[in-house]
Parts: structure tokens; sequence; C-alpha cells
């Protein structure tokens, strides 16, 4: 396993392009098995997650020219369904969260599909009801075999109909819309997951031929079409990585310019980093944090202590929490982070608190960070990343110490992060891959 060794308190500067998004690829690229023809794809992530599932499905037959790390086609023709069942796909699959969205574009187009338990951040709890409750709603047949361990789905006629999500599950929205664009007759899905990669994949599938409508809120209408046929697409630039900048420009009163950041996309997101006390500009569609002595975290109007909580979009992405929680540490000013949606997200703290930082953990889902604002540095220490998020908030945490800190267990950020140390290194920091 690789480690990152940080000699921290260098003020990164200069300019940074965010990566295509890791989790709209995870739903692109599944919904090129809905279509026989070609899907070309551009601003590919080069990262372990989505690498991965390029992989896989290569492995199940689709022809893949990858014209570059970041442009591929995809000619979906000939689609082994049965490669789901095998060891090596609940190997492969099990490695990542979004492998499970092969299903339903796999229940549109062959009306049969396989759910090994997916992988994925261990964040918490994270289960599967709302994407089979959907297929199950749509006409799909639902069994789980113990003897294999896997969900097996058969749908020889989905049909169209009314839903209501139990939650706005991300990726079970997807899985669903997936299933029902070449279902008989409309279903509608209220209470859909409306974020951005959502809306792109809904716009995808439009120019595939499909027909959905309410794109970008909570309630969507699909007439079922016969076929699909190919397309381009896209992506857009990561969010959460650009969050991850924010925070880090911040964090080692750096001054960045992230180019190209989406910022019509970005929803709540710079408003959160702004009640932190970080200032930032934008120019055309790129962010400017200048160099800031120290950053001050606002009260609520009425003096009383700021709450910065997740919430499914348009509320503020829980993959950011963890990024906002290690920014506070060395803000002027007191915050509680709660963290609603998941439950093992926080624990990470417990490293931030060996650094020095002044922060009280609650209970799983709530952590009050009382900030130092600079009078103190973080010390640099030995730790291990326990998920994605989690990683780059020690990296950031590193970034900002006295000393020098490792960070071992460094595949979970890779598994989101193109070359991170090697773009970080371009903007002054100290980051040996060990
Ligand atoms: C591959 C991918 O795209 N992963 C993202 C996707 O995961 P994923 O699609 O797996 O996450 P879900 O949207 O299903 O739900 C995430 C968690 O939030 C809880 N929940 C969800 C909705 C709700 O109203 N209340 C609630 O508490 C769920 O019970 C679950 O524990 O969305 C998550 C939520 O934005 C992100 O953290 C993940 O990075
Ligand atoms: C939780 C995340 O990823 P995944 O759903 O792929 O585990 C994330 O991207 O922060």
């Amino acid at each position: 396993m690789n480690s990152f060794e940080v000699i921290g308190g260098k003020k990164l500067s200069g300019t940074i392009v965010p990566q295509g998004a890791k989790n709209e690829a995870l739903q692109i690229l599944s919904a090129v098995l809905l279509t026989p023809e070609q899907v070309t794809i551009s601003n590919i992530p080069d990262i372990l997650d989505v690498n991965l599932l390029i992989e896989l499905l290569g492995d199940m037959g689709v022809e893949i020219n990858r014209t570059d790390r970041h442009t591929a086609s995809f000619k979906s023709a000939e689609v082994n369904i049965d490669f789901l069942h095998s060891e090596e796909f609940r190997k492969k699959g099990g490695r990542l969260r979004g492998s499970v969205m092969l299903a339903g574009p796999l229940l549109a187009r062959f009306r049969k599909a396989f759910i090994p338990k997916p992988g994925g951040d261990k964040i918490g709890r994270r289960r599967l009801d709302t994407h089979i409750i959907g297929f199950e709603k749509l006409g799909a047949e639902f069994n789980y075999h113990p003897e294999d361990g896997y969900f097996h789905l058969d749908a020889p006629n989905l049909k169209g109909t009314y839903m209501l999500l139990d939650e706005p599950s991300v990726t079970g929205t997807a899985n669903i819309v997936m299933a029902a664009v070449m279902a008989k007759g409309t279903t509608t899905i209220y209470n859909a997951a409306c974020e951005p990669y959502l809306q792109q994949l809904c716009k995808m599938l439009n120019r595939m031929g499909a027909k959905i409508s309410g794109i970008g809120s909570n309630l969507l209408t699909i007439e079922g079409v016969d076929y699909l046929g190919g397309t381009e697409h896209r992506m857009l630039p990561d969010m959460i990585e650009v969050g991850s900048f924010i925070g880090m420009a911040a964090m080692t009163q750096g001054n960045i310019r992230i180019q190209g950041a989406g910022i019509e996309h970005l929803g709540i997101i710079p408003d959160k980093f702004r009640q932190l006390g970080i200032q930032m500009q934008f120019e055309g569609d790129d962010i400017i944090i200048p160099e800031q002595e120290t950053y001050e975290i606002q009260t609520f109007l009425d003096g009383s202590v700021l709450t910065i909580s997740d919430h499914p979009w348009p509320g503020f992405t829980p993959d950011l929490l963890s990024i906002v929680l290690v920014v506070a540490t060395q803000a002027k000013g007191s915050v509680l982070i709660h963290q609603k949606m998941f439950e093992s997200r926080l624990f990470f703290v417990d490293k931030l608190i060996d650094m020095g930082a002044q922060i009280i953990l609650c209970d799983p889902h709530r952590a009050a960070v009382i900030g130092l604002g600079r009078e103190q540095k973080l010390r640099g220490i030995t730790m291990s990343s326990p998920d994605i998020r989690a990683g780059v908030s020690l990296l950031i945490a590193a970034l900002s110490a006295e000393g020098k800190s490792v960070i071992q267990n460094i595949e979970q950020i890779d598994r989101g992060y193109q070359n991170i140390d090697q773009r970080l290194v371009a903007l002054g920091a100290d980051i040996k891959r060990i």
C-alpha cells in the first residue's frame, strides 16, 4: 500500500484545473450499455474507480477505443450479461459503488441483471432498497440467492408506473431512470434525486432518443421508447474537487485559481465556504481564492453558532462535509458539523484531534469544531485514510501542519482524485508518494 509523505506549511499558489466528475462518470459510463451504437465520452477523470468501471465494461464485451486518458468511445453491440454473475465481477465490481448502476441499463435492454454486494466507501450503511424497489415497481422480479450472494433481477416486461421514492438516492434514481427509458408507457418518479450529474445523465439519455422531462426537479416523467442510439457526452468539472481546492487554498493560506470550475453547477457549495469566512472571486468560469491571513466563521443572524449540515441536492453535498470540517479547524470561531446522511463519516476526526485540532465528536453524526484561528498550527503525524473524502481532508490538514505527516492507504484518495500529488506539487506543495 502506498503512502504520501507531506511536509506541511507551504503556501500553495497557481492555477489548477478540476478533473471530470467522478460520480457523473460512473453514471454516464453505465449508460453506454443502453445502445448498440457508439457513445463517445470526453473529460473522463483518470482515477481508480472510473478506470475499474471501464475495465468491467470491457470484460462484458463492450468495444472500447480509448483515444487518450480522458476520451473514449464505447460500442455495446454484444454484451455478456453473465459476466456479472462471475467470481471475477464480484471481486472487481465489489470494489466500487458505481458498479451497481450497470443493473438499470441491463434490465432495460436485456431484461435481466445481477447485483452483487456493491463496494465504495465504508461510510455507514448504504442500502440498495430504493434501487430494488424501483425496479420491482417497473415489473422486475427480484430474488436474493444466499448461496451466491447475488440479487437476481428478471424483467421480461418492464412497464411504466408512478413511484414515490423512499429517499432521493443518487445512484438509485440513476438506476431507475436507466431502467425506465425503454419500459412500456410512462414512468413518473417523485422524490427523485436531482443533482447536476443526474441532470447530465438525463440530458445524455434524451440525446440518445429517450423522452425524459422534469430534469433538474424531483419529479421526473419518462415516456418509454423502443430504442436508444449513440451520442457524444462531455463530463462536467468535479464539484467535489472544486470544493476540496477551495478548502485547501484557505487552509494553506494559498492563492489559487481554479480554472473552469463549472460555477453554474456548484449550487450552494461556494456559499458554504463563504460561511467559513473564505473569500473568493468569480472571473468567467474561474474561481480565485486570494491569500487570507485569517478567515472567520459566520454566526447565524441571531448570533448563535453556525451549523453546516448535508442534505440531498440542492442542499449541501455530504461529500464535502469532511473538507469543511478540516478547514474549520484553522478558522476563527466555531461551527457544528452535522452529517445527517451517513453515520460513519466523522470518525476520522480523531486523527485531526491527534494533530492538535479542537474538535468534540458529540456522536457519530455531529462534531463541534472550535477553530484555532491560526494561533496554533496542526502537528504532522502518521495516519491512515479511511475513505476518499476523509483522505483528502487529512491531506489538507497535513499540507497546513507543522512538520512531516505520513498518510497511509492513499488508494482511497486515488479512487477519486487524479494525480493529486503531482497536481499539488505544481502548486508548491511538498508531497512524495512512498
Ligand atoms: C457513486 C456515487 O454517485 N456516490 C454518491 C452517491 O452515493 P449513493 O447513491 O450510494 O447515495 P444515496 O443517495 O443512495 O444515499 C446516501 C446516504 O444518504 C442517506 N440519505 C439519502 C437521502 C435522504 O434523503 N436522506 C438520507 O439520509 C442514505 O440513506 C444513504 O445512507 O450519493 C451520495 C449522496 O450524495 C454521495 O455521498 C456519493 O458520493
Ligand atoms: C462516497 C463517495 O464515493 P462512493 O459512493 O463511490 O463510495 C464519494 O465520492 O465521496
